[in-house]
């Protein structure tokens, strides 16, 4: 469901991701590394949100830089970014439908989408709030919500546990492991827990370059996250 060669991602003079290689399907992928590595880079990509500048990219077996084809991933794709901006004076459901015209939904089939999303992320009971009286961790499920109303077959979500209080961390969990059954999901995230909640794989990105790709179980026989990430660095990798 993705497919990358050599990708290449870049912000002016930095590299963001170098000559990547990755091949996902459907289950829950961990996306880990310290601040500055490339994950955020990664995904925007991956969302067709930004271009890469070298390599070779499918999504879902489309090539991103032909339009049509564009058009045919964004319709399939849910994509949560670390930061995301929303009308204020929207409610819950406006929120989320709006996200579902953007990704040009039917709009019959859009009124029911919209409450199994909201349901989803449980949000039911303040689906007419405004958006601006919402705590930091509702505001994400929103954003959540927005991402999962089309059912994508690729969900793509930066740091989505962020803010969120166990309780619902441990319902997008299950959540996840759910859809990680008929979906490509990408997690990036600073937390080994939820590597272990629901995630097949786990995906290390250190300074730019994927250092790690393996179960979770094979992250720890390998020495876990710290070990990895402290001995790349020792190997004259330091991460930004
Ligand atoms: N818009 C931008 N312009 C210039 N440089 C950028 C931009 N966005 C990111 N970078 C740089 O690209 C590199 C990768 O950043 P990115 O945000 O992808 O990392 P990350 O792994 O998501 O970090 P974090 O864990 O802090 O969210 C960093 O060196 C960062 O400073």
């Amino acid at each position: 469901m993705i497919s990358a060669t050599r990708l290449t991602v870049r912000h002016r003079r930095t590299t963001a991701v170098d000559s990547l290689d990755l091949d996902l399907g459907n289950g829950v992928h961990a996306l880990l590394g310290p601040n500055g590595a490339g994950k955020s880079s990664l995904l925007r990509v991956l969302a067709t949100a930004a271009p890469a500048v070298e390599g070779e990219l499918r999504l879902l077996g489309r090539d991103p830089r032909r339009p049509a084809e564009r058009l045919e991933i964004r319709r399939r794709l849910g994509y949560l970014p670390q930061t995301f901006g929303m009308f204020r004076g929207f409610t819950v459901r406006e929120c989320v439908s709006y996200a579902a015209w953007l990704k040009d939904m039917p709009n019959r089939g859009a009124v029911h989408a919209v409450e199994r999303a909201v349901d989803r992320v449980g949000l039911t009971s303040r689906t007419d709030a405004k958006y601006r009286t919402l705590s930091g961790g509702m505001r994400r499920r929103v954003g959540i919500a927005q991402a999962l109303v089309n059912d994508p077959r690729l969900l793509l979500l930066d740091e989505p546990t962020t803010g969120l209080d166990p309780a619902e961390r441990d319902r997008l969990h299950a959540l996840l492991r759910q859809l990680g059954a008929t979906t490509t999901v990408v997690l990036a995230t600073h937390l080994m827990e939820d590597v272990h909640a629901c995630c097949d794989s786990a995906i290390i990105l250190c300074a730019s370059r994927k250092v790690f790709l393996g179960s979770p179980q094979a992250l720890r026989e390998a020495g876990g996250y710290a070990g990895i990430v402290e001995g790349d660095a020792q190997a004259g990798n330091p991460s930004r």
